[in-house]
C-alpha cells in the first residue's frame, strides 16, 4: 500500500527535474560511432549498442486528452505539474527546451522476435533482425521518485532507425485503448507498464487499415486517415524477452568481438532494474542466472494466471510483447473476454496459439526464449546449464499450480477440484455465459440457477435440462465450499470479489469512447478511466446498468468490435 503521508509531492516542472537520474543508462552501451546530427529516422541496421540515441518528432499543437489520477498520485504529481508548459511540452514529445539536467534527446532499443518459440527474421527489412526494434516507442526519461526509479517512454512518437519504413506513430484510437486498458489492469491488481498521459493533435493524420462500418469482415476493407497521439507509459525498465534474444543471437553467432559481453552487461543490468530485491549483488554470474530464471519463471506464471482470471487475452504474445520484469507490455490487439469461449482471440491474425486459454502455452516458449538467451552465459558450467535445463522443463508443474489456486480463489474453494472445475467449464460454454458477470455472481454464493441467469447470453433459451444441471452443480459447488467455510458466507462472498472483478474493459465501450475523443470530447474517456481504475466496486445502479452489462447481441461478429485485424 502506498503511503501518500510519508511522500514528497513535486510541483513544479524543476522540482521533476532534479529527480532525473540517468545511472542506470549509463551502465548501457550506447551504439557507437553515430554521428551526432545523423537523421536517425530512416530504417538502417543497428549492428551493436544496447541503444541507438534519437530525437522523438514533437506533436504540433498538442491537445491533451487526459493523464491518470492514481499514477500522478502514486508518484507525488501535483496538478500544478502536470498542467504545467513544460509538461505538456514533454510529454507531446518536444524536447527542445528542457531544463539542465535532462537529456534533449530520447533513447530506443533494438530487439529480436520469435513468435510462439520460433526465431524470426524476415519481419526486418535487412532480413537480418539488425532493423527490429522500438519503430515508435521512445523513452525519454528516467528518474527516482519517492525511492522508486521509473523509465518514462512515448509510444507513437516518431520514427527510429527500427521503424522499418512505417510513421512511427500510433492512432488516437489504439491510443485510448492502450492508456486505459494499462491502468485498469493495474486496478485490477494485474503486474503492469502504467499510464501517465495522452496526448493528441488534429495537426497530423496517418493511415491506417480499417473496416466498413458494422461490416463482418475478418480483413481489413479500407484505409482511413486517424489523428495521430503520443501515450505516455512509464515502468521499471522496458527489458522484453526479445531484447535478451538480440543479443544472445548476436553472442551465439559470435557477430562482433564484443557481442559476449554485450549480452552479459543486459543481464547484469535486467537483475539490477528489475530483480533487484530477489538476486545478491555478491553473488556470480552463474548464480545471479539461475536466480533470474527461477524469479522470472515465478513471476510470468503469476503473470498468466492472473490474466486468465481477470478475463485479458494479450492477443499477440510474442517474445517482443513479453517484459522480462514480468509484467503486462504492449496492449495491442487485445481484449477482455465476454462470453466464454476458451479460444478466444480478439485479434484475426493472432492465431489460437495466443488464444485465451493457450495463454500459459505461449508463456511457455517465451520462457523458452528467455532461457536460451542465457545459455550462452553458463556455456562453461554444465552443472548450471543442467539447473537452467530443470528450471525450463518445470515451467508447466508451476504453471499449473498457479492456475489451479487462481481456479479455486475464483471459485472461493480452499484447494482446487478438478471436478467441479471441469464440469463448470463445459456448463460456461454450453450456456454462453458472460465470464466476468457470471464469476461476480457467483461470489453471491447462488443457491439456484435462476441467481446466476443474468449472465446468460440466451437465457430464454435454457432448456429444462440445462437448468437442472446447473442447480446440480451449485448444489456439489455449495456443499465443497460450505465443507470448506470457516467464515461465514458473507465473508467468503467478500473475498470472492477481491478477485472476481464487477467490471471489465469491453470493447464496446472502449469504441464509444475513442469514437468521442476522436471528435474532440474526452469526457467517455474520463468516465472509462474513473469506473475501470476501481473495478471490484460495486458502483451506482446507473453505472451498473451502463457497464456491468452483457455485449449486446447486435454487436456479436462486428469487426472493430468483435474482432480487429490491425491495432496500431
Ligand atoms: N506505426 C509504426 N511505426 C513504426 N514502427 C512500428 C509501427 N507500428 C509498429 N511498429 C513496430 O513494429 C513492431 C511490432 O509491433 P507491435 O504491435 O508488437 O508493437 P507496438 O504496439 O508498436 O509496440 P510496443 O511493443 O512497444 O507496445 C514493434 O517493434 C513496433 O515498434
Ligand atoms: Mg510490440
Amino acid at each position: 500500500m502506498m503511503d501518500y503521508n510519508t511522500m514528497k509531492n513535486i510541483n513544479t516542472f524543476d522540482e521533476l527535474a532534479k529527480l532525473t537520474d540517468y545511472s542506470f543508462l549509463e551502465e548501457l552501451n550506447c551504439e557507437p560511432n553515430l554521428e551526432q546530427n545523423e537523421d536517425n529516422k530512416t530504417p538502417r541496421q543497428v549492428f551493436s549498442g544496447h541503444y541507438v540515441l534519437v530525437e522523438p518528432t514533437a506533436l504540433k499543437k498538442p491537445l491533451y486528452v487526459s493523464y491518470s489520477e492514481d499514477f500522478c498520485k502514486e508518484l507525488g504529481f501535483t496538478k500544478s505539474l502536470i498542467n504545467s508548459n513544460e509538461f505538456i511540452k514533454m510529454f507531446s514529445a518536444d524536447m527542445s527546451t528542457l531544463p539542465s539536467g535532462m537529456k534533449k534527446i530520447g533513447w530506443a532499443t533494438g530487439y529480436a522476435l520469435s513468435i510462439y518459440g520460433t526465431e524470426y527474421y524476415t519481419q526486418c527489412p535487412f532480413q537480418t533482425g539488425n532493423a527490429y526494434g522500438d519503430g515508435r516507442a521512445i523513452s525519454i526519461l528516467e528518474a527516482v521518485i519517492n525511492n522508486k526509479r521509473w523509465e518514462f517512454q512515448l509510444k507513437g512518437a516518431g520514427r527510429t532507425p527500427y521503424c522499418r519504413g512505417a510513421d512511427g506513430r500510433a492512432v488516437l484510437r489504439s491510443s485510448v485503448r492502450e492508456f486505459i486498458a494499462q491502468e485498469h489492469m493495474h486496478s485490477l491488481k494485474v503486474p503492469t507498464s502504467r499510464s501517465l498521459c495522452l496526448f493528441t493533435t488534429t495537426k497530423e493524420q496517418v493511415k491506417r487499415p480499417w473496416f466498413n462500418n458494422n461490416s463482418y469482415s475478418k480483413e481489413a476493407e479500407v484505409m482511413i486517415e486517424e489523428d495521430v497521439a503520443i501515450t505516455t507509459r512509464v515502468a521499471s525498465s522496458f527489458i522484453r524477452v526479445g531484447q535478451l534474444e538480440l543479443f544472445a543471437r548476436r553472442a551465439r553467432k559470435n557477430e562482433h568481438e564484443k557481442a559476449y559481453e554485450e549480452l552479459e552487461k543486459l543481464v547484469l543490468h535486467l537483475i539490477n532494474r528489475e530483480y533487484n530485491s530477489e538476486i545478491n549483488s555478491d553473488l556470480n554470474l552463474e548464480q545471479k542466472v539461475i536466480l533470474l530464471a527461477q524469479e522470472f519463471k515465478n513471476r510470468l506464471t503469476s503473470l498468466v494466471a492472473n490474466w486468465i482470471r481477470v478475463g485479458y487475452c494479450q492477443g499477440n504474445f510474442n517474445s517482443d510483447n513479453c517484459a522480462a520484469g514480468g509484467f503486462t507490455l504492449d496492449y495491442g490487439p487485445f481484449g477482455f473476454i465476454e462470453m466464454f469461449n476458451p479460444s478466444y482471440q480478439p485479434w484475426t491474425n493472432g492465431g489460437v496459439h495466443f488464444s485465451f486459454f493457450n495463454q500459459p502455452n505461449a508463456a511457455k516458449k517465451n520462457f523458452e526464449s528467455f532461457c536460451s538467451s542465457l545459455k550462452p552465459l553458463l556455456a562453461s558450467d554444465s552443472k548450471s546449464l543442467k539447473e537452467l535445463e530443470y528450471i525450463q522443463n518445470s515451467f508447466f508443474s508451476m504453471m499449473k499450480t498457479k492456475l489451479d489456486n487462481m481456479w479455486a480463489s475464483k471459485l472461493g474453494l480452499d484447494k482446487f477440484d478438478s471436478e467441479i472445475f471441469n464440469e463448470l467449464m463445459n456448463l460456461m460454454i454450453k450456456t454462453k455465459v458472460d465470464y466476468t458477470i457470471f464469476f461476480r455472481e457467483l461470489s453471491n454464493i447462488p443457491s439456484s440457477v435462476e441467481d446466476i441467469k443474468i449472465s446468460f447470453y440466451d437465457a430464454s433459451n435454457v432448456n429444462e435440462n440445462l437448468k437442472s444441471q446447473w442447480n446440480k452443480w451449485l448444489e456439489k459447488w455449495r456443499a465443497k465450499i460450505d465443507n470448506n467455510l470457516e467464515d461465514s458466507s458473507l465473508k467468503l462472498s467478500n473475498k470472492m470479489k477481491t478477485v472476481n472483478p464487477k467490471y471489465i474493459l469491453r470493447e464496446w465501450h472502449l469504441v464509444e469512447a475513442y469514437k468521442q475523443a476522436q471528435k474532440g470530447n474526452y469526457e467517455l474517456v474520463k468516465q472509462l478511466q474513473k469506473i475501470m481504475t476501481n473495478p471490484y466496486i460495486e458502483n451506482s445502479k446507473d453505472i451498473q446498468r451502463e457497464y456491468y452489462s452483457k455485449k449486446p447481441l447486435t454487436l456479436f461478429g462486428i469487426a472493430g468490435i468483435s474482432h480487429v485485424s490491425c491495432s496500431s
